[in-house]
Formats: structure tokens, C-alpha cells, sequence
């Protein structure tokens, strides 16, 4: 998983110059397991402050999506681009330090170190400060010297996002934000998916269990069933289409 790689052929394309130009970019991907494929042909293409959320049923793809987009997974085939840049496959490390940041669904936290800890260990250079992300997650602050095992599974997420901001993310990829927690807690931490991508201008591509209160903070929304895009549209015209919901959920229009 780890990417050694000193040198860095990524190619560079056209660089962006603002406004709606986009920043994180998915064209033609396939992705899948060995000789397996479970996701073909996504494409997408996002400007800086977007909120994409990609819905769909259990086994849809959507986790191997985000995996592959980070550069855990190899692609099967497809391009992933960011700032113009295109990101060669399968090299985790090179996609995080051009800003393509995963949020997994087990949170990956350093349990045995402290909240403060894990915010400074992630650190880097133009990311948002320990108290710039704590800020974004006032009950975070109270428990700054607590040790991120001993958390609450709400907390434990609110962590695991506040250290992916101090990474500068360009592209935030949070993957199940709402497993394990409570609807309520749902309720407060998806609201600040938006606030995430309004202030730090990042793309964030959001999988989420929660459709409706995902479409309520996304810009676009992309529904994936059986590996294959659905649908792919204004999060506002999914809210109003229930055939689309239905199968955002169930994978059955
Ligand atoms: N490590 C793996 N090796 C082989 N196949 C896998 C692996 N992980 C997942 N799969 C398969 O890939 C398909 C897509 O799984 P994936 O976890 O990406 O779906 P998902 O949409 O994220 O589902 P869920 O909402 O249940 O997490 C499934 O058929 C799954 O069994």
C-alpha cells in the first residue's frame, strides 16, 4: 500500500485557473479485484467546493471506488486527475501528497495517542492548523487530550475527518461517515461536510448510507448499482424523483 516511489512522473495537464474549472476529475474508470471488476466506466468531473455524493446499495462499489480514486487499488482502466494532474494507479502516497485525502470506513485512527496527537502526527504544510480542525468540531476540543480509542464512535469520526483537513485536502474522500452512529449524531456531522467543502474550497466525494441527508448537503449526487452509474445529477432532482431514491437505496427503480 505504501508508495515509495522518489521520483514523480505524474504528467501535467492543463493547469486550472479558477472558478469552475475542475479540480478532481474521474474519466472512464473501471476498478475491481485481480481479474475482477466490479466498477466500470465512471466519469466525473468536480470544481473546487463541489460536494459529490455516490449512493447506492450494499455491494454497489462504492468503497472500491473510493479506494481505487486513493490510490489503494490498482485501476482496472480510467484516468484520475487532480489540479490537472494526472495520478499514475495504484500509488496511495503520490495521490495524497497532490491532495486526494481518504477518510476510510474504519477511520484509521492511532488509538493509543491522543486526539491532539493524531491531528499534529497528519499535519502538513498549508493544511488547516490542530485548532483550525478542532473549531470545525467543537466537542473535539474538550477532549483534545483524550486518547482517540477511549472516544465516542461519533467523536472517533469527527476525528477522523479533522485529520484528513489538516492535510490540505484537494479532494476529500470520506467513505460511510455515518456508520455505527446514532441518527442524531448523523445529523450534526453531515452538515459539516458543507461547511468542509464551502470553506477549504476542496472537492469532497461523500458515500453515504444516510440518501437523504447526504442530498441535503451535496451539490451532485451519483447513484451506483451493480458496479455500473445509475444515475448521475443535481443532488436537488434526486430529492424530488422517487424511483431514483429507491434505487439509491435498494438498487430497484
Ligand atoms: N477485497 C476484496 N476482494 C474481492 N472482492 C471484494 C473485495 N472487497 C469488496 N469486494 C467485492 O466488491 C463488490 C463491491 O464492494 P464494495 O465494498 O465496494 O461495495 P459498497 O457499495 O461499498 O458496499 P457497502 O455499502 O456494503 O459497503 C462486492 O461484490 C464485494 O464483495
Amino acid at each position: 500500500m505504501a508508495d515509495l516511489d522518489l521520483t514523480d512522473p505524474a504528467v501535467d495537464t492543463a493547469a486550472p485557473t479558477g472558478g469552475e474549472v475542475p479540480i478532481f476529475e474521474c474519466r472512464n474508470l473501471s476498478c475491481g479485484y485481480g481479474p475482477v471488476t466490479v466498477v466500470r466506466d465512471i466519469d466525473f468531473s468536480a470544481s473546487a467546493g463541489t460536494v459529490l455524493a455516490v449512493l447506492g446499495p450494499n455491494g454497489a462499489g462504492k468503497s472500491t471506488l473510493l479506494n481505487t480514486l486513493a490510490g489503494l487499488l490498482q485501476r482496472v482502466d480510467g484516468e484520475v486527475v487532480i489540479d490537472g494532474r494526472k495520478l499514475r494507479s495504484g500509488r496511495a502516497g503520490e495521490a495524497n501528497r497532490h491532495g486526494v485525502v481518504l477518510v476510510p470506513d474504519d477511520r484509521a485512527l492511532f488509538t493509543t495517542l491522543t486526539v491532539r496527537e493524531n491531528l499534529s502526527i497528519a499535519h502538513r504544510s498549508g493544511g488547516l492548523t490542530v485548532d483550525e480542525a478542532v473549531d470545525m468540531f467543537p466537542a473535539l476540543g474538550k477532549r483534545i487530550k483524550v486518547s482517540a480509542g477511549a472516544l465516542s464512535g461519533g467523536e472517533q469520526q469527527m476525528l477522523a475527518v479533522a485529520r484528513a483537513l489538516t492535510q490540505k485536502p484537494r479532494a476529500l474522500l470520506i467513505d460511510e461517515m455515518s456508520m455505527g452512529l446514532a441518527p442524531v449524531i448523523v445529523e450534526e456531522l453531515l452538515p459539516v461536510v458543507r461547511r468542509i467543502a464551502d470553506e477549504t474550497n476542496a472537492v469532497v466525494v461523500l458515500v453515504e448510507q444516510h440518501v437523504r441527508l447526504a442530498l441535503e448537503v451535496a451539490d451532485e449526487a451519483m447513484v451506483v448499482v451493480h458496479g455500473g452509474v445509475r444515475h448521475r445529477g443535481p443532488a436537488q432532482d434526486l430529492i424530488g424523483n422517487p424511483g431514483l431514491l429507491e434505487e439509491a437505496y435498494l438498487g430497484e427503480g
